[in-house]
């Protein structure tokens, strides 16, 4: 029997900071998202970072918190509920962080007869930090828990055309009326050592340069270049006017050069230069989520208006939008009836790194 194991990234079991400590313990512990030495990491999470981050993030989730819970956990559930009216197979539904462990989905299907998994990263460009580790870590449960166990995945699906035209379909939606001058892409930033370490050609990224325009076997694993191809697609598919859109990346964290140019500092900007009403598109997310509630649409609005703009909007995340409920069951229903995505991203990186 088959089987889909959906995924994102997690989100703390309440918005206390003894919480939110527990969870960023396990999320920046993580050799894929702080990738230095164990030592070097552990001084600086445990030593540093976990001193002061938990009580400021608390404040931020409390913010955005919902009476049922995290809004990025919730939106998933609501995903996953229907998803599985639309499909055969059984659905279950994990976090890379948190109780909501890929181990606990994976023996939830397993414990339904489940011997072939589909599993479902729900991020649409590849990062070493989001795709990757979750994948990583699933093969290594496969293979210490259910080693019988069939898995394939997803891969990054930033470029897919129907995904695009779902992602374009909201967009529009939600600017219907909306006489926006300026439309910001703002995509999560990773460290720029991230997309260097995963340039599996050792010599086409230059970060800052025009490497990621130019074709390179690199793209596959390039975050920056997936995020800059989510914007370019969009933007042909509606057909917006040179100028009146751009990209960012946000949530830097650290003082380590992250990918530019920096979401905060581009709607600052916008703002300064007299432009006041702009609308704001987060495509790295599925799910909306304390990146976009409250870093976005409360401290992303208060910048836009302090430097003098007037409207600020933001469009939401997929979500359970129904066209992407319809197009994760129809990915679902072409892996389990022909041979699309049975070749592991995992594999395909570990063999050209
Ligand atoms: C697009 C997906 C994401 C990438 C890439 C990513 C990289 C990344 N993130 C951090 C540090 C933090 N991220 C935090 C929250 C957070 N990050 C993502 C997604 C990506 N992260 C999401 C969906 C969320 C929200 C979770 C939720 O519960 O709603 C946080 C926690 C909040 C905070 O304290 O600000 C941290 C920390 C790093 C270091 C990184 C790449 C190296
Ligand atoms: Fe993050
Ligand atoms: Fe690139």
């Amino acid at each position: 029997m088959k089987g889909i194991l959906l995924i994102n990234l997690g989100s703390p079991d309440s918005p206390k900071p003894k919480d939110v400590k527990k969870y960023l313990g396990e999320f920046l512990m993580d050799e894929r998202v702080i990738d230095i030495p164990f030592a070097a990491r552990t001084a600086l999470v445990k030593g540093i970072i976990l001193n002061t981050r938990p009580k400021q993030s608390a404040t931020a989730y409390q913010k955005i918190w919902w009476d049922e819970g995290s809004p990025l956990i919730v939106i998933s559930e609501r995903l996953q509920n229907k998803i599985q009216q639309e499909v055969e197979y059984p659905v279950a539904l994990a976090m890379r962080y948190g109780s909501m462990t890929i181990q606990k989905g994976l023996q939830e299907l397993v414990d339904k007869g489940v011997k072939e998994v589909f599993l479902m990263p729900l991020y649409p460009q590849f990062a070493m930090a989001t795709t990757e580790t979750i994948l990583v870590l699933a093969e290594e449960i496969r293979n210490a828990h259910f080693p019988d166990l069939k898995i394939s995945d997803l891969p990054a699906f930033y470029n897919r055309p129907d995904y695009i035209e779902v992602l374009s379909n909201s967009i529009s939606e939600h600017l219907k009326g909306n006489d926006y001058e300026h439309l910001l892409f703002s995509y999560h930033g990773v460290p720029e050592r991230h997309i260097r370490k995963r340039d599996v050609t050792k010599s086409h990224c230059t970060i800052d340069g025009s490497c990621c325009a130019t074709p390179s076997p690199a793209h596959e694993f390039c975050y920056r270049h997936q995020c800059l191809e989510v914007t370019r697609l969009v933007a042909e598919k509606l057909q917006l006017k040179a100028h009146t859109y751009s990209t960012s990346f946000q949530s830097r964290l650290g003082f380590d050069p992250w990918l530019k140019p920096y979401t905060d500092r581009t709607i600052e900007r916008y703002g300064k230069q007299g432009i006041k009403k702009m609308a704001i598109v987060t495509p790295a997310f599925v799910s909306d989520c304390l990146e976009t509630l409250e870093e976005i649409a409360m401290e992303g609005e208060e910048i836009f208006h302090e430097m003098g703009g007037k409207e600020f909007t933001t469009i939401p995340c997929l979500n359970d939008d129904a066209e992407w409920v319809s197009l994760l069951a129809k990915w679902i229903n072409e892996w389990a009836t022909s041979n699309q995505f049975h070749q592991s991203s995992l594999t395909s990186l570990t063999e050209k790194l």
